[in-house]
């Protein structure tokens, strides 16, 4: 559905309806921009109280990953639009029912599947559009993880050491590993099987890029307002720095060669055009000098991509809203900017924030603090944003500011 010329106010019969299956902090942006501009919005995640559900019209909390559930709150809420928030979702559910038109998936259901699985991004990138990435192998047992490291599966060369071993299912790092030797291969296959978003008993194992640095390119399908046919736009590239496969800092813009850039977006655009659909979409790459190699793709706002919060006129949220609805985008720079995370710090339900008021007193700081309701040591619980014309300033300024921050038990 596209945005039509009149629409009903929230909760009137006519009103556009969008559900969020996933209201972490992405998601609850995401709802924010959609109900400034009119739209009614179902908040669900697999927890009550999740940051989405503080700001929606209406919540629900359910299984995602199980079928019968999901179809069922579907038929009970009647959404319009599903916008898929998390990678833990029965995305096969989702396709059934695009196809017998119950609901439009964003950006489509097809592309909500293959990227919430490993296997299905990394083999449509590189098999199907021969973009370079890792040379990769997957393994559903330890055996077949070894020889894939050491000897190679089906002909194919080896990974080798050093190597990535990932779930094929997870997100932000968990259940990832990065392998020296022999000796820690076991204790990454265990790693694996333990902490990943869904147990598929599958992972991939990929070699190690040496990489200068890495960007997500905020890259949005969108309809033109007069002819109505699907262009493609970027936001500036983002740059980011991950530990143990989470991000803890990013800013915009990430100074770019313009033969590194070029081959960024061109990348970008294969990737997006064959998934499909309006929408915005993170692509994270890995550059060394001038070239790029592609990592993977969510068809949907990017943690790193919180940045835009303090740098873009019209922020990844707002631009996936719009894109979404055939609404203009923008996706031009207002400041540079930098982000820093806020982990919790500590095992615990509700937190309490010291320090916000120092945290703020320095111009040109702000703060997303998430209203998780429980804490872990290694969970995303806030974000401080800054800008300054210089981005090196900017990444300074976000730090200090995060480092303010403290959570403590309430
Ligand atoms: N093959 C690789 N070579 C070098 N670094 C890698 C490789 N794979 C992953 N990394 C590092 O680990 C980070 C996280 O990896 P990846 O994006 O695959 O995990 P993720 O769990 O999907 O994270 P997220 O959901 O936050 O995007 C990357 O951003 C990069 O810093
Ligand atoms: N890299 C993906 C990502 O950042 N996803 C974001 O984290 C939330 C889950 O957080 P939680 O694990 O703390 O509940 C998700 O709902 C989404 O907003
Ligand atoms: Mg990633």
């Amino acid at each position: 559905m596209q945005f039509p010329e009149k629409i009903g106010t929230p909760l009137a019969a006519n009103a556009i309806k969008v559900m969020l299956l996933g209201s972490g902090e992405l998601g609850k942006e995401v709802i924010m921009a959609f109900q400034r501009l009119g739209v009614e919005v179902i908040a669900v995640d697999r927890y009550p109280n999740a940051p989405g559900h503080h700001v929606a019209h209406r919540f629900h909390v359910i299984d995602m990953t199980n079928a019968a559930q999901l179809k069922a709150l579907i038929a009970q809420e009647k959404p319009h639009i599903v916008v898929p928030e998390i990678e833990a979702i029965a995305t096969p559910a989702l396709k059934e029912l695009e196809a017998e038109g119950v609901v439009r998936v964003v950006p489509t259901a097809n592309a909500a599947w293959l990227t919430m699985n490993r296997e299905g991004i990394r083999r449509l990138a590189a098999e199907e559009l021969s973009l370079a990435c890792s040379h990769y192998a997957f393994a559903d047992d330890f055996e077949t993880l070894k020889k894939a490291v050491e000897i190679g599966l089906n002909g194919a060369a080896p990974v080798g050491y050093p190597c990535i071993i990932k779930p094929v299912m997870s997100s932000s790092g968990k259940g990832q590993s990065k392998v020296d030797g022999p000796h820690e291969l076991q204790a990454a296959w265990d790693y694996a099987g333990s902490a990943g978003r869904v147990n598929a008993g599958r992972v991939i194992v990929e070699s190690v890029i040496h990489f200068d640095y890495e960007i997500t390119l905020l890259t949005v399908r969108s309809r033109n307002p007069v002819n109505k046919a699907i262009e493609t736009s970027y936001c500036e590239p983002v740059g980011h720095i991950q530990v143990s496969g989470d991000y803890v800092e990013s800013w915009q813009p990430q100074a770019m060669s313009p033969k590194a850039l070029e081959a960024a977006k061109a990348m970008a655009d294969k990737v997006t055009t064959a998934l499909g659909g309006t929408g915005l979409f993170g692509v994270e790459m890995f550059v060394k000098g001038d070239v790029v190699w592609f990592s993977e793709v969510s068809p949907r706002p990017h943690d790193t991509g919180m940045v835009t919060m303090i740098t873009q006129w019209q922020n990844e949220f707002e631009l996936h809203a719009r894109a979404i609805l055939g609404l203009p985008t923008d996706t031009s720079l207002k400041s540079p900017g930098a982000s820093a995370v806020i982990y919790g710090g500590m095992d615990k339900q509700g937190i309490a924030f010291e320090g916000v008021a120092d945290a703020l007193a320095e111009p040109g700081t702000d703060l997303r603090l998430f209203g998780k309701p429980e804490s872990f040591l290694k969970r995303r619980m806030g974000v401080a944003l800054a800008r300054d014309p210089d981005v090196e300033q900017a990444r300074l300024k976000a730090k200090r500011a995060a480092a303010k921050v403290k959570p403590v038990a309430s």
